[in-house]
């Protein structure tokens, strides 16, 4: 049965600890493709404990040995077919959706209710251009698919539309050194999410793959994998919502061991965005210190969120709490994330009175009417970050309760265990 968490604070707001944050799920999922596909000549250390990073761990080491069955559900599989079911896991499905068709085998891939609602369409009509055999289980352009591979290569050159995931094209970059005659991706339209398709290619480069990027094209030919290992870093995006808790805090040091300044993950811009709210991040012999120096900045400017959608529901918790009109564009791919993010956060920000308004794609916050009742209980919505970008408010809420604590699992699994290390009260109820 899932639980809630009812959150705490109290006496003096002030936080001083040292957290220890887990390995980041994007580079997990990227580290375990690569080394799947090099078959374990690239190897992975500091593996995420992350749920999206142990499934897709799982179904991989079950790929390589047998072909039975990897998942739970068992709907509409063909009788030959094996089915590979990543639940909640949005890089496992769309990185998966890439490796099965290059795989031999016939495969069902498919995951939760909310996973058949995210679109998948652009990727496998890219895949089926290149030539693998995938069809829609289900409704079209959406999970679960039918993959038969391995995929019979008709072309190496494919456009694709680079305004919906930016996971798409890392999928197919993963394994275009794999294809006989390597791949050629043309970007149509902007590219969102852009950093973690650096993070993709700079990943493929540690393990030996060249790639050329030129205008909107990026190409990489048929070529092996060498011998290495890639060190998985810490994640930023849950170290965002230690930020918050110092912007909450009155006062605030945290140490985030092993964290590093200059990252793979663009996620680690948090540290440029929270100085807007007056937190400072060191450099220490460790990793990062963060501390808040009780000064904002000025908050007039739009802020674009396009390169890190994962902060943006920690930034605009934060902005919303300390009372920042602020406005904010870039966050179109929201809607289509763990749940509609934009409605989860137009919904619970209203507990506190504050709205969150969309015109011509720019977002802006309304807190005129911003007030803190003694309890709030937070939705999550199948969505860690939900609960973890609200839980902070317990800095300045009474209680705080965070419906179906369990969601965290997703990408942060001991948040709770470390809010309690850091002064808050967490009860489950
Ligand atoms: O490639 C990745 O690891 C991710 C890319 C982003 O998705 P989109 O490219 O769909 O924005 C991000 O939101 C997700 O959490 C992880
Ligand atoms: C969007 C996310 O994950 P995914 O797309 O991999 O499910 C996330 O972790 O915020």
């Amino acid at each position: 049965m899932s639980k809630n968490a009812l959150v705490s604070f109290k006496g003096t707001k002030n936080i001083n600890t040292e957290i220890q944050l887990t390995g980041s799920k994007s580079e997990c999922n990227r580290a375990l493709i690569i080394s799947a596909l090099s078959d374990k000549l690239v190897k992975v250390e500091n593996l995420s404990n992350a749920a999206d990073t142990v499934t897709l761990d799982g179904i991989l080491k079950k790929l390589g040995v047998e072909s039975s069955e990897l998942g739970e559900s068992a709907t509409l599989k063909a009788p030959n077919s094996t089915l590979v079911d990543v639940g909640p896991a949005g890089t496992a499905m769309r990185f998966l959706s890439a490796y099965l068709s290059a795989k031999n085998g016939n495969f069902l891939l498919t995951g939760t209710e909310r996973m058949k609602q995210r679109p998948i369409g652009i990727l496998a009509e890219a895949l089926k251009t290149i030539g693998a055999n995938i069809s829609y289980a289900e409704n079209d352009g959406f999970p679960p698919l039918n993959i038969v591979g391995p995929l019979n290569q008709k072309t190496s050159k494919v456009k694709i539309k680079g305004d919906v995931s930016s996971q798409y094209i890392s999928a197919l970059l993963m394994i275009a050194p794999t294809l006989p005659d390597g791949l050629t991706l043309e970007i149509d339209g902007e590219l969102t999410s852009k950093p973690y398709v650096d993070m993709t290619l700079d990943m493929l480069a540690e393990a030996g793959i060249k790639h050329l990027w030129n205008g909107n094209s990026i190409s990489i030919s048929a070529q092996p994998f060498k011998s290495s290992t890639l060190v998985v870093e810490p994640d930023w995006s849950a170290a965002s919502y230690w930020y918050s808790i110092a912007a909450l805090a009155h006062e605030a040091e945290i140490s985030l061991p092993a964290l590093k300044e200059k990252s793979l993950q663009g996620d680690s811009k948090i540290q440029n965005i929270m100085r807007i709210f007056g937190i400072s991040t060191e450099k220490t012999e460790k990793g990062i210190a963060i501390s808040n120096l009780g000064v904002s900045l000025d908050t007039d400017q739009i802020l674009d969120l396009k390169t890190c959608p994962d902060l943006a529901q920690t930034i605009i918790v934060v902005a919303a709490a300390l009372g920042k009109n602020m406005a904010f564009t870039g966050l179109e791919t929201l809607k289509i994330k763990e749940t509609n993010r934009i409605a989860a956060l137009q919904n619970e920000l209203a507990k506190i009175g504050v709205t969150l308004t969309e015109d011509n794609l720019v977002y802006t916050l309304n807190t005129d009417g911003l007030h803190f009742p003694d309890k709030i209980t937070i939705a999550t919505y199948e969505d860690h970050r939900m609960a973890m970008a609200f839980a902070p408010l317990a800095l300045l809420i009474n209680e705080v309760e965070i419906e179906e604590m369990q969601v965290v699992e997703k990408s942060y699994p001991y948040f709770w265990e470390d809010l309690k290390k850091a002064g808050f009260e967490v009860k489950e109820i």
